[in-house]
């Protein structure tokens, strides 16, 4: 609790400010006029102790005779100056930062680095300008909307129940990768890179953020998908890991992510499979679903 002479008089602590030049409302403590700048931060830091006001503060400095006559005895204070108060436990924490924190800050620096380097088809006029359409088409290759009508579709003309199972659980992946890599987006809301044109097709509004990339995710879920429902030759194989190695490749280059975005969307959408795998729906644990799709 803070003592009212403390908080309301101050002329008493101003006098004794002029008598002994350690009080912390002295300019010896920290300097008015010229040396106001620290005065400041030490008012700061009181303002962050408990019982004490950083009003009262700034009165007692104000308030000095020291002050009054323009003396700032800042470096001649004498032996009997107080050591400063020790900095409260959140700012020696801000003062050094952890390890963690500067392994991260390195990463992000040759992430945007990295990124910014092999974005070589961000633009038309970029070293690599000309093979913008060819990537274009890959982002289509790997965009939301020709995935979840192209799985309708299939649903739609598929007459055996183990197809209809496995569609069903592939438009279940997709929704599911969509709904999360927007609450992601929503939350993170990394800024797309700064060379990125943002001249995509069909975008949600969550689109304007680019951690994590989207399109990578769809690429690890959907080739994960494949590769653990199709019977596929293994030429096919290898094309499908392929085609999404290249689809997240092609993020970068495009400009429209940077190289973790596209790291953690590949990471996302095989995690994203196991959940499908998890909770594969079928026949017997959602017969109302597939009762009535059979119906339709
Ligand atoms: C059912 C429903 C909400 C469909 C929306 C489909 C749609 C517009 C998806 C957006 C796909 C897209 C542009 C993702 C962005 O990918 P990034 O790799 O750029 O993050």
């Amino acid at each position: 609790m803070p003592s009212p002479r403390r908080n309301v008089d101050a002329r008493p602590l101003a006098a004794s400010a002029s008598s002994s030049s350690s009080g912390p409302g002295s300019p010896a403590h920290g300097g008015g006029g010229g040396g106001g700048g620290r005065f400041e931060f030490q008012s700061l830091l009181s303002s962050r102790a408990p019982g004490l006001d950083p009003t009262c503060t700034r009165l007692r400095a104000s308030e000095s005779p020291v002050h009054r006559r323009g003396s700032f005895p800042l470096a001649g204070a004498g032996p009997s100056q107080a050591p400063p108060a020790p900095l409260p436990e959140e700012d020696r924490m801000d003062l050094n930062p952890s390890f963690l924190g500067i392994a991260l800050r390195s990463l992000l620096a040759i992430d945007l680095w990295l990124s910014k380097k092999l974005g070589v088809c961000a633009g038309e006029s970029s070293s690599w300008g000309s093979m913008r359409p060819l990537m274009k088409l890959l982002e289509i290759s790997g965009h939301g909307i020709p995935w979840l009508l192209g799985t309708l579709y299939c649903l739609s003309r598929s007459d055996s129940w183990a197809g209809r199972e496995v569609l069903m659980n592939l438009l279940f992946a997709l929704l599911l990768d969509l709904l999360l890599v927007a609450l992601i987006k929503g939350l993170v809301r990394r800024r797309r890179p700064a060379h990125n044109q943002m001249d995509m097709f069909v975008t949600l509004s969550v689109d304007k953020y680019s951690f994590p990339s989207g399109h990578a995710t769809r690429a690890a879920l959907v080739s994960r998908f494949i590769l653990n429902h199709l019977v596929l030759a293994i030429p096919l194989r290898v094309l499908v890991v392929l085609w999404a190695f290249i689809l997240g490749l092609s993020r970068v280059m495009l400009g429209r992510h940077n190289v973790t975005d596209v790291a953690f969307g590949f990471f996302l959408g095989y995690t994203q499979y196991s959940i499908v795998d998890y909770c594969w729906l079928s026949p017997h644990n959602a017969p109302v679903l597939f009762l009535l799709w059979s119906q339709q």
